[in-house]
């Protein structure tokens, strides 16, 4: 795995965004395409598949369990499913890296097996909180063992006989619903999952795509257990929390035009559009089409003068991951945004709120946390040396904020940016940012 302090990168100022990219694949659903293509039967052939950081430790967790699993290859993966009662007992822990999707999907799904398993991961997931799934879970009559602080490693007992539940999720967390559904495909009965606020479907429509039967109304989705997932194709789009970055860069900087390719437009991952369309920004939705279950476009975006916003507290479940992106448009837009109802963010790969409000403070900014969200005032950026702190989507956040900096900026511990974004430094360069990355031996060289 990834050693975080290892990459520094360095954005100069100027640069500006202009031509036509696709970004890698969609994270979320990539670990689905494997999870449920390795539980399917037959043959499951995946394109578009994102090699990033965090879908090859799912990857690698399935073929522990003894998955024939051939690829990556240029974003294809060919899975020979194993059917719902086929994975074998994993000789060592599953070690997920950084991904709390890895962690929370799989803890349901290891709930139904017929063997113990331990899932752990890195300094980061290893702080993040499990309760909001091994709860529930337990409620199912999964055994599962966190920290004393409900912290990983999780320690799953197999053999437990599950049993539908009826769930009220306190918090909107695609996470935690697919946990349980995933549960749920090894209970007894139905399993009925109730979200407060839509969040990401990606399970849902994968398992529909697969022949499982889903029932879903009126923000409640259900399945009965013991039913069977047929293996097929999957084409994965590009991430739109990947365009995100490109969306609020080509946004900021002058000159900028750009179009980002085959960009997954699934409307509960769309709330970045909406929010940055408030604020003024210029987004064209091009040859919106259907792709495999779920919608994709292309989107032409261009410069513009953004306006601070208050944020409607719907959108958050809808743009969850691109907060750290959306701040730094907010510290160039003219104008207070408020941001509120954001709780989650302090409990990601970092705290978001508090470590984009200590970058931004840094930058010149002025950005005020508040307990679930943030409050920014758009200024103008200066330069200087930022601290990720091992968080992808901080730091290419920042990268950036580059284009509108005076100064160069330097982001330090960059080199998570793997685990969603793998050639992020160079399509950026290629796309006009001047970023460069550092790693540790030019640092320690003093380059
Ligand atoms: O289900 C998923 O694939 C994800 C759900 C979200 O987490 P929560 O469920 O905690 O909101 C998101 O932040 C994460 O990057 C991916
Ligand atoms: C929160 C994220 O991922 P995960 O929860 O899978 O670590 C993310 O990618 O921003």
């Amino acid at each position: 795995m990834t050693d975080p302090q290892d990459v520094t990168l360095r954005v100069e100022p100027g640069g500006r965004l202009q031509g036509c990219c696709r970004v890698p694949g969609d994270k979320s659903i990539s670990h689905r395409a494997i999870m449920l293509g390795a539980l399917a039967e037959g043959d499951t052939r995946i394109t578009g598949f994102l090699e990033g950081e965090d879908c090859l430790a799912t990857l690698k967790a399935f073929r522990a369990m003894g998955v024939e699993i051939k690829g990556p290859e240029h974003g294809e993966v060919h899975v020979s499913g194993v059917g719902l009662h086929g994975l074998k007992a994993p000789q060592r822990p599953l070690d997920v890296g950084n991904s709390g999707t890895s962690m929370r999907l799989m803890a349901g799904l290891l709930s139904g097996q017929a063997f113990d398993s331990i899932l752990t991961g890195d300094a980061s997931l290893t702080r993040r909180p499990m309760r909001r799934v091994t709860e529930p879970l337990a409620r199912m009559g999964a055994r599962i063992r966190t920290s004393d602080e409900g912290t990983p490693p999780l320690h799953i007992q197999g053999r437990a006989s599950l049993q539908g539940v009826d769930y009220r999720m306190p918090i909107a967390s695609a996470q935690v619903k697919s946990s349980l559904l995933l549960a749920g495909l090894y209970a007894q009965g139905q399993t009925c999952v109730t979200e407060p606020a839509p969040t990401r479907d990606h399970t849902e429509r994968m398992l529909s795509g697969f022949g499982y039967r889903v029932q879903r109304h009126d923000g409640c989705v259900c399945l009965r257990g013991e039913g069977r997932l047929q293996g097929g194709a999957i084409d994965v789009p590009a991430d739109i929390s990947s365009a995100a970055f490109f969306l609020v860069g080509a946004s900021i900087a002058a000159d900028c035009q750009l179009r980002l390719e085959h960009v997954g437009m699934n409307p509960t991952r769309t709330g970045i559009i909406d929010i940055l369309r408030l604020m003024g920004a210029h987004i064209q939705v091009e040859n919106p089409r259907e792709v495999g279950g779920e919608p994709v476009a292309d989107l032409r975006v261009q410069s513009a003068p953004l306006r601070g916003v208050r944020i409607p507290p719907e959108l958050v479940p809808l743009a969850i991951d691109e907060f750290p992106a959306l701040f730094v448009a907010a510290a160039c837009a003219q104008g207070e945004t408020v941001l509120t109802d954001a709780e989650e963010l302090r409990v990601k790969e970092s705290d978001r709120i508090q470590v984009m409000a200590e970058g931004l403070n840094t930058l010149g900014i002025q950005a005020r946390p508040t307990p679930d969200g943030i409050v920014i005032e758009g200024g103008s950026f200066t330069g200087g040396t930022v601290n990720s702190h091992g968080d992808h989507r901080v730091a290419m956040s920042f990268a950036m904020a580059g284009l509108r900096a005076q100064a160069p900026i330097r982001i330090l511990h960059c080199a998570n940016v793997n685990t969603s974004f793998p050639g992020f430094v160079d399509l950026a360069a290629r796309m006009g940012l001047h970023i460069q990355q550092q790693d540790i031996q030019q640092q320690e060289g003093g380059a």
